[in-house]
């Protein structure tokens, strides 16, 4: 069962960093729970605000219902009590609900809203979408801007206004022009969380635009890293986030620009380049090849961040 309400839960989230769990996968590729488990155990052991279970760089996309239920109460039990996790829900409004309810009877403490899968749509349908599913769970909600899933600041607000728990915002489009109007139409009634691809990048611009926070993906291997960049940005450290962009952020872009997917794919060769594994990603992802995953080896050592501490590994 939830510990948090979603007001609390929005609170806590806001104020730290937040990551998503990559899923591990067997040699056959299916689900590896004690592997989840083990990511899982070790991600919560940082000061991590948050982990979303089955998100993007979860592959929440290749699990089936069944795994996905499996891969969010893995999560939600193998993580550090102090440490929220998340579900996902996403595809059609029946299966996000079916998605959204398995999350809730798992433990997760709220679930972010994938896009619905292939068809475009429009504010009035979207509102319908979202809305159905918010309101058929008692957790939290962050809807995630991205792909056709494009809010407007009055489809935010009109979500706000139907349903408490609804407490987030997570943007994977960048708009400057729409992010402005949703943070000016809606302000502190939800919090707001950055989701581009390896948000490093744009996460010191997007505090001022209101997103006090954002996802990590690179948080999977590199936790602190990830943290040190995070405390950076939220001191408006410009100098201290541009060494680190130079340092590690930058040329790793180049290296997940090699392949379409990268985004995914790159964070478990990652986790691997650090003495760790969580598999391979399924299909329709693939694998960096033999160069890239050495070209990143190379980078992370260079870099002087590989989370080799003793403690850290245990
Ligand atoms: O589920 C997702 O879309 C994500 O995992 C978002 C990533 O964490 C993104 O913010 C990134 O790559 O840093």
């Amino acid at each position: 069962m939830a510990q948090y309400t979603p007001q609390e839960l929005a609170a806590r989230l806001k104020e730290g960093l937040l990551s998503f769990p990559a899923t591990a996968f067997n040699a056959d590729q299916a689900v590896d729970e004690d592997g989840v488990r083990e990511h899982v155990a070790w991600q919560s052991g940082y000061d991590v605000a948050g982990l979303f279970a089955a998100g993007g760089t979860g592959e929440g996309f290749s699990l089936t219902l069944e795994e996905h239920a499996q891969v969010v109460r893995a999560s939600v039990e193998s993580s550090r009590a102090e440490v929220p996790v998340l579900g996902s829900a996403g595809g059609s409004t029946r299966q996000a609900i079916a998605q959204a309810q398995a999350s809730e009877v798992a433990g997760a403490e709220g679930i972010l809203l994938l896009p619905p899968y292939l068809t475009e749509c429009d504010q009035q349908g979207l509102l319908e979408h979202a809305s159905a599913i918010i309101g058929s769970t008692r957790t939290a909600v962050i809807v995630y801007n991205r792909a056709n899933a494009v809010y407007s600041a009055e489809t935010v607000a009109e979500l706000a206004r139907r349903h408490e728990n609804f407490i987030g915002f997570k943007d994977a489009i960048g708009d400057i022009e729409h992010l402005a109007k949703v943070y000016a139409g809606n302000g502190d009634r939800m919090f707001y969380l950055g989701g581009l691809p390896t948000a490093e990048t744009y996460a010191l611009p997007l505090l001022q635009l209101g997103m006090s926070t954002y996802s990590s993906a690179m948080f999977n291997f590199v936790p602190e890293f990830a943290l040190d960049f995070y405390r950076d940005v939220r001191n408006q450290d410009r100098d201290s986030v541009t060494e680190k962009l130079n340092r590690f952020v930058l040329p790793y872009l180049d290296i997940r620009d090699r392949g379409k997917g990268f985004g995914v794919s790159i964070v478990k060769a990652g986790i691997r380049a650090v003495g760790r594994s969580v598999g391979s990603v399924r299909p329709p992802l693939h694998d960096l090849s033999e160069q890239d995953h050495a070209d990143l080896i190379a980078l992370i050592k260079e870099a002087g961040i590989s989370p080799l501490s003793p403690a850290m590994m245990a």
